[in-house]
């Protein structure tokens, strides 16, 4: 597979809130050949990478590509026949500048870095592909809140965008989510290490606050059914070590349960991959994403985008649940956008759309071939006598709406 990868210097870089910095650099990788009218962009998710294809690593030598099982040759998003573009998102710290770059001081921004937006993620990312000669999308792709950036892509530039792919997404963060992005967020600010977000020269960082964070954040993206799955209440093995709250007197007698020590093991994963400023500025652009934001509602908001979309949600999901897809799609339709939304049975919560490649593969790879339209039914033992509507997409994936 053709591939590339590297750094953008977009230069001066103004932000949605006002505020501007000399120069945006922005970190992409690419696979595939561009035709002219076959790029796809991808839009990575929170705390995602440029690398969603191929076997790089990141800093700590973890792999990070994310979605190998959907982006590659033969795969749902072909690279022998897209040409895929993925860049990390301005705030985020795979290399795009964000809070931990050096700010024109020379010093790491910290806290001084603006406050970063969904949309300028989408600014960022139509003058990279303007420096790499890509015109119109065939499609953009994203999941999560990326699937926010890619909603965005359809609000300020309608014309680019030929076809449209949101998963597990929606317009706009619900209460609950909000709440628990909040305590994320204050679990980082109370780290005594996080000193106002100047850690980056000191020898301790605000480690033990991003961990809760993200261990916060890991409850949001599995469900209820995949938990009692995974770890049941079991008591975890008698070699697990117990790193939450090690001084608790009653953590000796009281079990180390699976499920708390599962959580242990992606937190002290994740530290080593994440940078706790660049947490709070990501989950800030995607609790402030409101797609009718200027808009009398979100069908006005993609009233002018004159392609076509496909959205996948799944039934275990409850960041970001099916009632949300289907509204959303609903304002798709008032406006005339042809749209498909497929509720995909899945009990693995948000993160079904990273493990579950053989239920998003599929349509998404139906979809970028042919549009709505082109939807295929992929189990002829199950397929209906007739297809009902346009919300009906694949009947092997039974769908809640699609009745
Ligand atoms: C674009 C993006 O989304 S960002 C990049 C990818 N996403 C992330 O990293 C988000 C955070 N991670 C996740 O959400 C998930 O780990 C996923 C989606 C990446 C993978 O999900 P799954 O395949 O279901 O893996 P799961 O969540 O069970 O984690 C497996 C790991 O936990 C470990 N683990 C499982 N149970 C336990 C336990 N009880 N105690 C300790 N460790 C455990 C496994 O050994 C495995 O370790 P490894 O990653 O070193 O191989
Ligand atoms: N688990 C993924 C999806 C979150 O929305 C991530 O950390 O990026």
């Amino acid at each position: 597979m053709k591939s590339d990868s590297g750094t953008v210097e977009l230069g001066a870089f103004d932000f949605e809130c006002g505020a501007e910095i000399p120069n945006m650099e922005v970190a992409y990788e690419s696979y595939g050949e561009f035709d002219g009218d076959n790029a796809v962009l991808v839009c990575h998710a929170l705390t995602g990478s440029q690398n969603v294809a191929g076997y790089g690593t990141d800093t700590a030598g973890q792999a990070r590509a994310w979605w190998n099982d959907i982006v590659g040759p033969g795969k749902a998003i072909d690279t022998n026949d897209y040409y895929v573009v993925c860049a990390n998102v301005p705030g985020s710290c795979y290399g795009t500048t964000g809070p931990a770059s050096d700010a024109p001081n020379g010093d790491p921004y910290g806290t001084e870095f603006p406050p970063v937006t969904v949309g300028d993620w989408t600014r960022a990312q139509r003058r990279l592909l303007d420096e790499l000669g890509v015109g119109r999308l065939h499609a953009v792709v994203g999941g999560s809140v990326g699937g926010m950036n890619a909603l965005d892509w359809v609000r300020q530039y309608p014309d680019d965008v030929r076809y449209l792919v949101g998963i597990a997404t929606a317009p706009r963060l619900d209460p609950q989510c909000l709440a628990l992005d909040a305590i994320a967020r204050r679990a980082i600010t109370t780290d005594p290490d996080w000193n106002g977000g100047d850690y980056y020269d000191a020898d301790e960082k605000p480690t033990d606050g991003l961990a809760l964070a993200r261990q916060l954040g890991h409850v949001m993206y599995l469900s209820k059914a995949s938990m009692e799955r995974k770890f049941g209440r079991r008591a975890a093995g008698r070699d697990a070590r117990r790193d939450s709250f090690p001084s608790d007197p009653a953590a000796a007698f009281f079990p180390y349960r699976d499920v708390e020590s599962y959580l242990d093991y992606q937190a002290e994963k994740f530290v080593d991959r994440f940078d706790a400023n660049s947490y709070l500025y990501l989950t800030r652009a995607m609790d402030d994403y409101d797609l009718s934001e200027g808009y009398e509602s979100d069908a006005d908001a993609v009233a002018a985008f004159e392609g076509e979309t496909l959205l996948l949600s799944f039934t275990g999901d409850w960041h970001f649940t099916t009632e949300q897809a289907e509204t959303l799609a609903a304002s798709f339709r008032e406006r005339s956008v042809p749209v498909a939304h497929h509720a995909i049975e899945s009990d693995h919560g948000h993160d079904a759309f990273l493990v579950e490649p053989e239920k998003v593969g599929p349509p998404v790879r139906d979809f970028l071939e042919s549009g709505v339209e082109g939807r295929a039914v992929h189990d002829t033992e199950d397929e209906p006598e007739s297809v009902p509507d346009d919300r009906d997409f694949a009947p092997v994936h039974s769908s809640l709406f699609s009745r």
